[in-house]
């Protein structure tokens, strides 16, 4: 059987190779593991809670209405930081395709973490879609406003952590030339490096990523992720390093930062706006592509 539900999970196994598959958490509707051809692609840390009682550290944490911690407007401020899709029991929708397969969860208020949407209390209906293809991952999401006569005003991002080698031996390509938001130096600027190194903390958003780049993540010259957009115009590039890891306390083993990196793609630099009854739809894919770089503008 290619679909498994449990009380907590979907196991979805690729129909044609047992040795590809992705295990989705009810809980955030939190991709957390990702094999392909056997080989684990995405980073979990050891001590990351998959009971529901915080966010998933690790995997593809679902960062929605509001991308960090706001502090300007009326609700999106009263939110716990990344807002409340993580850390909400999505609904299982069940499949929606074969071949390639394709399973859905849905999220509304009424499901939602009721502490939050407390605080929150908007109009809205997420559907999340997972396809798991031979040698592809991707995660699309479509927001709708449900109201009707409120204006829905959100930010999303797929908070990906990606498992690498070597953080220091590892290397992002085509993102140079863009302008970014550095969140540590609290400042902007253009990226002139020709690709994006790793030697302490980073913390980034690049700004207006055209979707024609892919985003590659290069270990010692050969490309082991490709990172392709639709719609989520900002990438941010995250690696805690050391002392941000001592910080965390479901980040482990502490030397987890050398084995992970995560690149999020989103609509995080300004809010999505959309009028009563509207709908907006993006997604990321996950997959493998000979290196390839693209020219700067
Ligand atoms: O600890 P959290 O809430 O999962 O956030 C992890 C990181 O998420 C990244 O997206 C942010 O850019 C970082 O600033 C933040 O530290």
């Amino acid at each position: 059987m290619s679909i498994k539900e449990t009380d907590r999970e979907i196991i979805l196994t690729h129909p044609t190779d047992e040795t590809t598959s992705v295990r989705i958490l009810k809980y955030g509707a939190t991709v957390y593991s990702w094999k392909l051809k056997s080989e684990e692609q995405l980073w979990l840390s050891t001590a990351a809670k998959l009971d529901g009682s915080k966010p998933v550290r690790g995997g593809i944490p679902l960062v929605f209405p509001v991308f960090g911690k706001n502090t300007t407007d009326e609700y999106l401020s009263k939110l716990p930081q990344h807002g409340l899709a993580r850390n909400s029991t999505w609904e299982f929708l069940g499949q929606t395709k074969e071949n390639p397969l394709a399973i859905q969860f849905g999220l509304k208020p009424e499901i939602a973490n009721p502490e939050l949407t407390k605080l929150w209390p908007m109009s809205f209906l997420l559907i999340l879609t997972v396809e798991l293809g031979a040698d592809y991952l991707k995660t699309a999401i479509e927001v709708e406003n449900t109201s009707s006569s409120k204006v829905l005003k959100f930010n999303w991002l797929f908070h990906t952590y990606l498992r690498i080698e070597d953080i220091e031996g590892t290397m992002v390509s085509n993102l140079a030339g863009m302008k970014l938001y550095d969140q540590l130096l609290k400042e902007s600027y253009v990226d002139k490096h020709p690709v994006v190194t790793f030697n302490q903390e980073t913390d980034v958003i690049y700004q207006n990523v055209s979707p024609e780049r892919a985003i590659q993540i290069v270990d010692k010259g050969v490309q082991i992720h490709t990172l392709k957009r639709f719609n989520l115009p900002d990438t941010v590039v995250w690696n805690p390093w050391v002392d941000k890891s001592q910080g965390m306390a479901d980040f482990e083993p502490k030397t987890g930062y050398q084995q992970m990196i995560c690149i999020e793609p989103g609509h995080v630099h300004d809010f999505i706006t959309l009028a009563p009854g509207k709908k907006w739809d993006a997604y990321q894919l996950l997959c493998k592509e000979d290196l390839k770089y693209q020219a700067i503008q």
